[in-house]
């Protein structure tokens, strides 16, 4: 492993080794580079991840092409809890049209909300699947992948707690008992576009809005970017067998910016097959109001944050709700506004607010 660089601003992502993470010898040196890795950047790569992807990865192409109405059956129109498919071009981001396609679906639950609930509980519910005899062992892949990228969330939030000075239980308080938690995840394909194609958002410039982000970049496109300390777009080209980490917005607030949560962005791919991606989102406890809950840190990190500096203006402005709403609340309103067609239907008090001119034709969002 190359050392952290000395200047805080990145042209390059760190590559870290979850090997060295679990080896006594080197955890020291693993720790450090990723204490560089959240104060400077909030992007890294992991390799030797104790997850197989290969399961999922096969399934992919098979899932988008299934015939359009199987796909439309499991629209995400049909779920309050925003779980299902989006078709291509129906997702916005910061007032553009996001020209992708894909499947969202979370840790397995029953609906949650009640009568008298926050609205929120309603993100809680059951994904949809196409048929089992349209793509067979589908649901089960999946679900296993989640489960596996859920546990490897769990251990990586401990080693960053670590990495940042706060033990290895600092951040254990944002997290409820694991069966009251939902993690979501979504595979992704943007396709092929003509060469002269004037639009090039696959999606807009964003964070993500909640702890850590565990990225699997499921074909060889180049595409993603994030946006470095002074303001300058980095590729982030796929490594074969690395997960891409990257913070959340909560992190980011938690930790008072001690921790980066990085704009990014994916530009629309050239060529002849379209890329595909599958993020892993992990959520913190639906209740949790992040003002109540700020992190204390040692002297030494606050250094290396002042260091650092202050970050320039960044191209996403999303997820500013942390202040004052609870995490549930913030998810809510960040899913209503990508997906203004499904909060149309699910959330009409939410909707009205966001978009008080009705559904935007081609974008409003963000
Ligand atoms: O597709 C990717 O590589 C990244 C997607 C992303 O940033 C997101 O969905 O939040
Ligand atoms: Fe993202």
């Amino acid at each position: 492993m190359a050392a952290p660089n000395p200047n805080p601003n990145f042209s390059t992502i760190p590559l870290l080794d979850y090997a060295l993470a679990t080896d006594p010898a080197h955890r020291p040196a693993f720790l450090h580079h990723l204490r560089h890795a959240l104060i400077n950047v909030g992007f890294l790569y992991l390799a030797h991840a104790p997850v197989d992807p290969a399961p999922l990865l096969a399934h992919i192409p098979r899932f988008f092409a299934l015939p359009p109405e199987e796909k439309a059956r499991i629209a995400m129109r049909r779920s309050p809890h925003f779980l299902g498919y989006t078709a291509f071009g129906a997702e916005r981001t910061r007032g553009a049209v996001d020209r992708r396609e894909q499947l969202d679906f979370a840790t397995p639950h029953a609906s949650r909300w009640r009568a008298g609930d926050p609205e929120y509980y309603n993100l809680w519910g059951p994904s949809q699947w196409p048929g089992e005899g349209a793509l067979p062992g589908f649901r089960e892949v999946a679900e296993r992948y989640l489960a596996e990228v859920q546990a490897l969330g769990y251990a990586f939030a401990r080693l960053v707690s670590e990495a940042l000075g706060l033990g290895p239980e600092g951040l254990d308080k944002f997290y409820d008992e694991p069966e009251l938690m939902q993690h979501r995840a979504k595979i992704v394909k943007y396709p092929v576009v003509e060469e002269n194609a004037s639009d090039d958002q696959g999606v807009g410039a964003h964070y993500d809005a909640g702890f850590l982000t565990f990225l699997l970049q499921a074909s060889e496109h180049q595409g993603l970017q994030v946006q470095n300390l002074t303001g300058d777009w980095i590729d982030v080209p796929p490594i074969p067998d690395t997960f891409v980490i990257n913070i959340g917005k909560a992190l980011e607030f938690v930790t008072q910016g001690v921790a980066r949560a990085t704009s990014h962005r994916v530009k629309y791919p050239r060529g002849t097959t379209p890329r595909y991606s599958v993020p892993f989102f992990q959520n913190i406890g639906l209740h949790s109001v992040l003002p109540d809950m700020q992190l204390q840190f040692p002297e030494e990190i606050l250094e290396l944050a002042e260091v650092r500096g202050q970050v320039s203006k960044t191209d996403s402005v999303n997820f500013t709700e942390f202040d004052r709403e609870p995490s549930g609340q913030v998810n809510l309103i960040g899913r209503v506004k990508s997906h203004p067609d499904v909060g149309q239907i699910h959330y009409p008090a939410l909707f009205a607010k966001y978009f008080p001119d009705g559904l935007p034709a081609e974008a409003e969002a963000y």
